[in-house]
């Protein structure tokens, strides 16, 4: 892999900027612009490639349920979180709520589409919902190492004016005692943790730790324990794309995460973080150019997990 050779597929893919739709139902993400590109890749090997706009910025959205996981992980463990969530693809939109009435339990399918992610947040531990985001926001500015990472104010506010779908959410499993503790604030931690701002290389060495079993490869600090990371990267495998991970998987073979800002982040393992912002997205919520690059990457280097 070279960077000439990453170069040449995002330029092939850069003419599909046109695919796609900006999303628009959290008013503020309307303001991004369509046409930012960038991709980093973080190697275990040390290779590097960050080509593009990977110095934009934008809010890390649906990626976050990642992190949310790898805490709510560390602060309750495996029983206590899989008790609230669901391990199964739902096959649905990430927002939907038609099937959490119907479910017996009524749990969520998986920790990667909304409701599950809203159960998952109401379990990370802090004094209040300050010091929850604080620990976040700390555990990501450790991983990455930017100082960038912090709350977008008007997109956070946006959402909070805005999410009534993902209180309905809350609502419901407050009903059904799947969510412990007061909606508002679930809800209120959930709304800041999308609203993070990160950058395509933050995304990429996110990534990186979880390639390595949640060990940086180079400093060998361990900040995510490799059980953890192993579980991680197995629901991102099975739901990380939303209704269309059987899709990715079968094409890209390797775990992402995307969000609705139009970023996602990939994990090859053993071998690398992959971090792509391209802000139009399907009608599914993925970064319409992201899945391509990813596709053209895993195939040109062979990485889908499957390939022997
Ligand atoms: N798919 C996403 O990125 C969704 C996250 C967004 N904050 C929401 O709750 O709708």
């Amino acid at each position: 892999m070279n960077r000439e050779e990453i170069e040449e597929i995002i330029s092939r893919n850069h003419k599909k900027i046109n695919s796609g739709e900006v999303a628009d139902y959290i008013p503020e993400l309307k303001n991004m612009d369509p046409t930012i590109l960038g991709v980093t890749i973080a190697s275990i090997n040390r290779d590097s490639f960050t080509i593009g706009d990977c110095d934009q910025r934008f809010t890390i959205q649906s990626i976050s349920k990642v992190i949310a996981l790898i805490v709510a992980l560390k602060d309750c463990g495996f029983d206590k979180v899989f008790s609230k969530v669901g391990m199964e693809a739902s096959g649905d939109p990430f927002n939907s709520i038609i099937k959490l009435e119907t479910l017996q339990p009524n749990k969520p399918f998986n920790p990667m589409i909304n409701a599950g992610a809203i159960a998952i947040t109401s379990l990370i531990k802090g004094q209040n919902g300050e010091a929850s985001f604080h620990r976040i926001i700390q555990l990501l500015q450790t991983i990455t190492g930017s100082r960038h990472i912090e709350l977008n104010e008007a997109v956070y506010q946006s959402e909070k004016e805005t999410g009534n779908r993902n209180r309905s959410l809350a609502y419901f499993m407050k009903s059904t005692g799947i969510l412990e503790g007061d909606p508002e604030e679930a809800l209120d931690l959930y709304f800041k943790i999308c609203s993070i701002n990160v950058t395509c290389s933050d995304l990429a060495k996110i990534g990186l730790w979880l390639s390595n079993g949640g060990q940086h490869p180079h400093s060998k600090e361990q900040i995510i324990e490799p059980e953890i990371a192993k579980i991680v990267l197995t629901i991102m495998m099975t739901s990380g794309m939303y209704n269309a991970s059987g899709e990715f998987a079968v094409q890209v073979g390797f775990p992402a995460k995307s969000g609705v800002s139009g970023g996602i982040m990939a994990v090859v393992p053993g071998k690398m973080g992959i971090g792509v912002i391209s802000p139009p997205i399907d009608k599914k919520g993925n970064s319409v150019i992201g899945v391509h690059v990813l596709e053209d990457i895993s195939k040109q280097f062979q990485l889908h997990q499957f390939h022997v």
